[in-house]
């Protein structure tokens, strides 16, 4: 075993992300040690790093300098109070243990109420960048004990993506769990663009009948421009690729049936907690949902009517809709997204920096786009930003791109192609710049059947209408 106390830090959970987050480490000059549950994963990180695997968590503790270090990779749930029941007491106060596993936020409010008396000191930290961002840099967004900081400061800045004006892609969000809620947040934003981009590709195929290498084409253009983003990139990508076996399109042999971990449906559980709008999120997990049920749709595809349109109009100029109407609709989505952050930090007193955090998620993690340098200059010009879309250059993209967004929806409904975060998107745009909903009628029903009273608009008070006589 390796001199005690001889390592700065050490991964607990040794799979995709623990792995790769631990070379990092070691990349960047940190002494790095790990454990695994299973004895072989210990055993040939130990060797790539040319150290000596720890037989248990008690080795892997007596091997960490003071304060220890420990970062959590393991499954989010159970496995994450499994490590920290048998971490708790060989640790001493002072020490840290990062959670950067997608742990629910709610979780992680337990943990530190857990954990409260203890001295030890827990943050919860988002980490998102998949297998390559965890070895090249990922986005991190640690939250928690505020005390923690200052020691895990150089280690996590120094493995984060760098932005272009060499910002690390990681920086203190605030108390409590408010790291894995912006986490939660991010992956609500990466459901929403990627639905969006699948509901793009699906209007291209369907009404305009593009074939995959052409829309790969397609995206690398987009690209180029507004829509300049990682999840445009690895879509031409993928729709360039030729599965080995047919000799078609990979695409095109992949059951089209999406799985969820559950973070995008937590973003839209806590919007509904909250009083949030964000129905493009929540629609982009009702996307996967419905995707699953392929047997039901099979059948009901023989029994439900829809219109038997041919699209006839100009294509060209279509596929320019397509683009315009999904910046229109990640906007929206963004909007959502900034909202439900607005909201959690009322309800929290997180004090969370928008444009800080708009600036994280600027390179390394999956919604890393050209879009998010934007929106943190939209939150320097005005830090209580109501909603995202109010800002004057977002309200002037939206203007650009509203009636593309408008022509897209409607095409889409009158051919019976399903573009739900598209139709989403454009409803919360005119809900949101309404300034009158049919709102009014349904406090009048409540009233009706429940008594539940009305406001009204010429005096003030509440109001009970005898509507039987
Ligand atoms: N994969 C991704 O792209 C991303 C994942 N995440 C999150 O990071 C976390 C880890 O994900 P990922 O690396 O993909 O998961 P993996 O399943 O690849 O790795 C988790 C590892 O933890 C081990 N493990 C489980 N329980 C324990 C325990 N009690 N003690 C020690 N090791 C344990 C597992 O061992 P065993 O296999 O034996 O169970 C496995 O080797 C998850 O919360 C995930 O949601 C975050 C961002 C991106
Ligand atoms: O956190 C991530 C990236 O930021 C993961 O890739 C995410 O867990 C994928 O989620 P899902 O499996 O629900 O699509």
């Amino acid at each position: 075993m390796e001199t005690p106390q001889s390592f700065d830090v050490a991964l607990v959970g040794l799979g995709v992300m623990g792995e790769n987050l631990a070379l990092n480490l070691h990349g960047h000059g940190f002494a790095v040690t790990g454990f695994d549950l299973e004895e072989h994963k210990r055993a040939s990180f130990a060797s790539r790093l040319g150290t000596e695997a720890p037989r248990s968590l008690q080795e892997l503790v007596a091997s960490l300098r003071a304060p220890r270090v420990l970062l959590l990779m393991v499954p989010a749930g159970a496995p994450v109070d499994a490590v920290l029941r048998d971490l708790r007491p060989l640790l001493h106060p002072g020490d840290v243990v990062i959670d950067g596993g997608n742990t629910r936020f709610t979780d992680t409010q337990r943990r530190i109420a857990e954990l409260t008396g203890s001295g030890i000191l827990y943050v919860g930290a988002g980490v998102s960048g998949g297998e390559e961002g965890a070895l090249r840099g990922p986005s991190i967004m640690p939250g928690g004990d505020a005390q923690a900081w200052p020691v895990v400061r150089p280690l996590l800045q120094a493995i984060a993506a760098r932005a272009e004006d060499d910002t690390p892609c990681c920086e203190w969000i605030g108390p409590g769990a408010s790291g894995h809620f912006v986490k939660m947040v991010h992956n609500g934003i990466e459901y929403a663009d990627m639905q969006t981009i699948c509901e793009a590709y699906f209007l291209m195929q369907q009404l305009l009948g593009l074939q995959p290498r052409e829309m790969s084409a397609v995206f690398a253009e987009w690209s180029r421009g507004e829509l300049s983003s990682y999840l445009v990139d690895i879509t031409a990508d993928i729709l360039s690729r030729t599965d080995p076996e047919s000799g078609g399109a990979l695409v095109d042999v992949i059951v089209d049936t999406a799985e969820q971990k559950g973070t995008g449906k937590w973003a839209s559980q806590a919007a509904l907690d909250l009083g949030v709008t964000a129905p493009t999120i929540a629609d982009a997990v009702f996307a996967r949902t419905v995707s699953a049920v392929r047997a039901e749709r099979a059948a009901a595809a023989g029994v439900l009517a829809g219109p038997k349109l041919q699209f006839t109009g100009e294509r060209a100029g279509f596929t320019e809709k397509i683009r315009r109407a999904l910046l229109a609709a990640k906007i929206c989505a963004y909007a959502q997204g900034f909202a439900l952050l607005a909201a959690a930090d009322r309800e929290y007193s997180w004090d969370l920096a928008h444009g800080t955090i708009a600036g994280l998620w600027r390179a390394g993690c999956i919604i890393r786009a050209r879009l998010l340098e934007d929106i943190r200059h939209a939150y320097a010009r005005d830090a209580k930003l109501a909603n995202l879309l109010v800002d004057p250059h977002f309200a002037g993209v939206m203007q650009d791109c509203q009636q593309a967004l408008r022509e897209v929806v409607a095409t889409a409904a009158l051919h019976g192609v399903p573009a739900p975060a598209f139709m989403s998107a454009l409803a919360y745009y005119d809900s949101y710049r309404a300034p009158r909903l049919p709102a009014n009628l349904l406090q009048a029903q409540r009233d009706y059947f429940g008594a539940h009273k009305y406001e009204r608009l010429d005096r003030a008070g509440k109001f009970h209408t005898h509507w039987v006589d």
